[in-house]
């Protein structure tokens, strides 16, 4: 898969050089380019943002540099993911659709946002999706890129070593994941439950499974 981050803060992307993503782009399972927006200015002051139309508060990202950017890195294959408040909500299987896609471009915004006619413009021409990371404001694009690509790329074969720990994660099968346990046995007087040193790997299943729904049930009742 090739991702494109197109941000003010080409920085804040440094951290995808690390772990497990850093190491499928070493792998050459992903190829990850992070560009400047301000590349695409055309003024002294590389210029990005103006005052709204019809007046309020913030400021506006200009469309030009947008235009030119995303000109440059879209191609007929390429999901454009705008990172948005006004978005669908980002999920599971929003990830697993995005994960099966060959190039996504991420268009990270600041300020009050990008102006209307860029989306407008590239949906006239193929895959554009707002997407919202959740019910809470940020103050950019760029911290729900960064989830929706971690989420998003897990999913690649080859990218986290064990594939099987996919399968019986929070929200892939509908239900939060049940508690978990390492050494020692015994912890400051909080004992492992008795059920994970039994081998009985049926009754282990079954145990799991319960306290899957029992977590739901408690924590996120509209899961069920
Ligand atoms: C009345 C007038 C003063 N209102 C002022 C607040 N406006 C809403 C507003 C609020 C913050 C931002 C900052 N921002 C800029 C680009 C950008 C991209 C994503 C997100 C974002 N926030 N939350 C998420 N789940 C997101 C995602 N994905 C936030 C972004 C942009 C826009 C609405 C207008």
């Amino acid at each position: 898969m090739r991702i494109d981050i197109v941000t003010i803060f080409p920085a804040f992307f440094d951290v995808l050089d690390l772990s497990l993503i850093g190491k499928a782009r070493a792998r050459g399972l992903l190829d990850v380019n992070v560009h400047d927006l301000r590349a695409w200015t055309r003024d002294r002051h590389r210029t990005v943002d103006d005052t709204p139309y019809g007046g309020g508060a913030g400021m506006v990202m200009k469309p030009e540099p947008w235009g030119e950017a995303l000109d440059e890195i879209l191609t007929d294959e390429t999901t454009l993911i705008v990172p948005s408040p006004a978005g669908e909500k980002f999920t599971q299987s929003v990830a697993r659709e995005l994960s099966a896609r060959p190039h996504l471009a991420f268009a990270c915004g600041r300020y009050e946002g990008i102006d209307q006619r860029v989306i407008d413009h590239y949906a006239d021409r193929g895959r554009v999706r707002l997407v919202s990371l959740g019910d809470y404001v940020l103050n950019g694009g760029e911290v729900a890129a960064m989830a929706m690509i971690e989420a998003t790329t897990r999913l690649i074969p080859g990218v986290i070593g064990n594939p099987g720990s996919l399968l019986e994660e929070s929200h892939e099968e509908g239900l939060l994941e049940y508690p978990i346990y390492t050494k020692p046995p015994v912890w400051r007087g909080h004992e492992v439950p008795e059920i994970l040193l039994s081998g009985n790997h049926g009754a282990i299943a079954q145990w799991r499974h319960e306290q899957s729904v029992a977590r739901t049930r408690e924590q996120r009742p509209d899961l069920l």
